[in-house]
């Protein structure tokens, strides 16, 4: 079943063609990655998945169901959670009132202390610190907070933009495995990164995009040590 669909995608900010016609369908318990340079739109098709940004034209189904003028609020609650490139955590509050106002919106109390405790779990660092200040965690330990948070409401579609943003290899390691882990139970998944090797070890599909511009590679994993893929893809040298 297609989870998230996205048809012929355009957004300009002004005289900006920031995403020019991007199609993009995310299964059911699939992960799909999208790389690209900086600039490329990636945060621009989060941003409208999201409802954030308005799209020029195009449609997001979310369930078959067009979505693609609902608000940020109706789009959380059908289960859409975003992990944003900055984590968006409180650092003036511990980490237990972080998960739990994330809870406060929902009907279902019950469902999200469970969702909590599996949050938890799959984070012990922040089981072992639940009264402390956000504030006092570090990088690593913000993003998996940030997920553990958007994970409290048990969403359909975890969208995370860069997960990897700021991180060292060594923090890198254990916040792929998390990702895996939650890829393993059947979550979908839509993630931007920009660290080719984790998103093609973590994907089912990759797509990179470039000038608002999308394309599928058919076979991410035999390029990603290849210097003339990372030129053109990545802009790297
Ligand atoms: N609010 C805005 N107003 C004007 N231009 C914008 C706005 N947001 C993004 N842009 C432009 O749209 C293009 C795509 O930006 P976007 O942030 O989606 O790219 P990105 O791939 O996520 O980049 P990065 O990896 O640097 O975050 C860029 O040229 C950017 O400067």
């Amino acid at each position: 079943m297609t989870l998230l669909e996205i048809a012929d995608l355009h957004i300009s900010y002004g005289p900006v063609d920031a995403v020019r016609g991007v199609t993009l369908d995310v299964e059911k318990g699939g992960v799909v990655a999208i790389v690209g340079p900086n600039g490329a739109g990636k945060t621009s098709i989060l941003s409208a998945v999201q409802g954030l940004v308005r799209t020029r034209s195009g449609t997001i189904r979310l369930r078959g169901a067009e979505i693609t003028d609902w608000s940020p609020e109706r789009r959380a609650r059908a289960g859409i959670a975003f992990v944003p490139e900055s984590r968006g955590i409180f650092g003036s509050l511990s980490i237990a009132e972080n998960l739990s106002l994330a809870a406060c919106a929902l009907a279902e109390k019950a469902t999200a202390a469970a969702q909590i405790e599996r949050s938890l779990e799959l984070f012990p660092v922040l089981a072992d610190r639940l009264n402390q200040r956000a504030s006092v965690l570090s990088g690593g330990e913000r993003q998996q907070l940030a997920i553990g948070r958007a994970l409290v409401s048990s969403p359909d579609l975890l969208v995370l933009d860069e997960p990897s943003l700021g991180l060292a290899p060594v923090i890198l390691d254990g916040l792929f495995a998390s990702l895996a882990a939650l890829r393993d139970e059947g979550r979908t998944i839509l993630v931007v990164e920009q660290n080719v090797s984790r998103a093609v070890r973590l994907a089912d599909h990759v797509y990179s995009l470039r000038g608002g511009l999308l394309e599928r590679l058919e076979n991410p994993q035999d390029l990603v040590g290849d210097p003339a893929f990372r030129a053109k893809h990545l802009g790297m040298e």
